[in-house]
């Protein structure tokens, strides 16, 4: 498996019981999971131990046969190669399209970021987009932005939160399978979080359930 959390629990300083309780789930490279649970059952808490925001007080974390954390060993957020999707996407408005997507890329030469843009552009299907500015983009855009700033870097696991919790729900329906298309295109392995059973079906591989930090259901879709 590809990425693998085990056993893994987690309490917040300020409260009494444990926030994650004997979490344990696979996935496999390539895959779509969904974490589906109701306000406050836990999932954005698993993305913030994923990304190392949160160390877990027990348990361990492997993503493509590394630990990432357990009781000796906690790998910095930076190093985990984790790219990650935020609700609000996150995009610096001072920049355009080209300069969010190059922001990820860190390595190699001014022409070599400039094809991998290219490549990004493309799979997002934002092709004449470049110079654009966040604002001058609809939601669904902004989303794909944000998707492609992500995948620049080529990382090992992309975490998205919320997905469409800033989309209109009546253009939600075509944006979700296009959004699928490219995951699946990019051969990413993803792991999002949404309290919309619609969402989970319509993206992904595999539905986790969640309930009070606990997996109550894992389900094929
Ligand atoms: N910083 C914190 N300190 C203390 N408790 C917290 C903190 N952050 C979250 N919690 C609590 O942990 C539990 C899980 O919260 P979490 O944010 O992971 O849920 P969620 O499923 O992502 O909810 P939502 O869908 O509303 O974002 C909740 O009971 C919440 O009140």
């Amino acid at each position: 498996m590809y990425v693998n959390i085990k056993q893994l629990h987690f309490k917040y300083s300020n409260t009494k019981q444990e926030t994650i309780t004997d979490f344990n789930l696979t996935v496999n490279k390539g895959e779509i999971i969904s974490i589906l649970g109701r306000s406050g059952s836990g999932k954005s808490t698993i993305l913030r131990l994923l990304t190392g925001l949160e160390s877990p007080s027990k348990g361990q974390i492997y993503i493509n046969g590394q630990i990432m954390v357990n009781d000796q060993i906690f790998i910095k957020p930076e190093d985990r190669g984790i790219g990650m999707v935020f609700q609000d996407y996150a995009l610096f408005p001072h920049m355009t399209v080209e300069k969010n997507i190059m922001f990820g890329l860190n390595k190699g030469n001014r022409k070599s970021k400039k094809d991998r843009v290219n490549d990004l552009l493309e799979l997002i299907n934002l092709v004449g987009y470049e110079k654009r500015y966040p604002h001058e983009l609809s939601g669904g855009q902004q989303q794909r932005v944000a998707l492609a700033r992500a995948l620049a870097p080529l990382p090992s696991l992309i975490l998205l939160d919320e997905p469409f919790s800033n989309l209109d729900a009546e253009l939600q329906e075509s944006i979700r399978t296009e959004l699928k298309d490219i995951l699946k295109k990019a051969s990413t392995t993803t792991l999002l979080v949404t309290h919309d059973v619609a969402v989970a079906k319509a993206l992904s591989d595999r539905i986790v359930t969640l309930d009070k930090g606990n997996i109550m259901n894992v389900y094929d879709v």
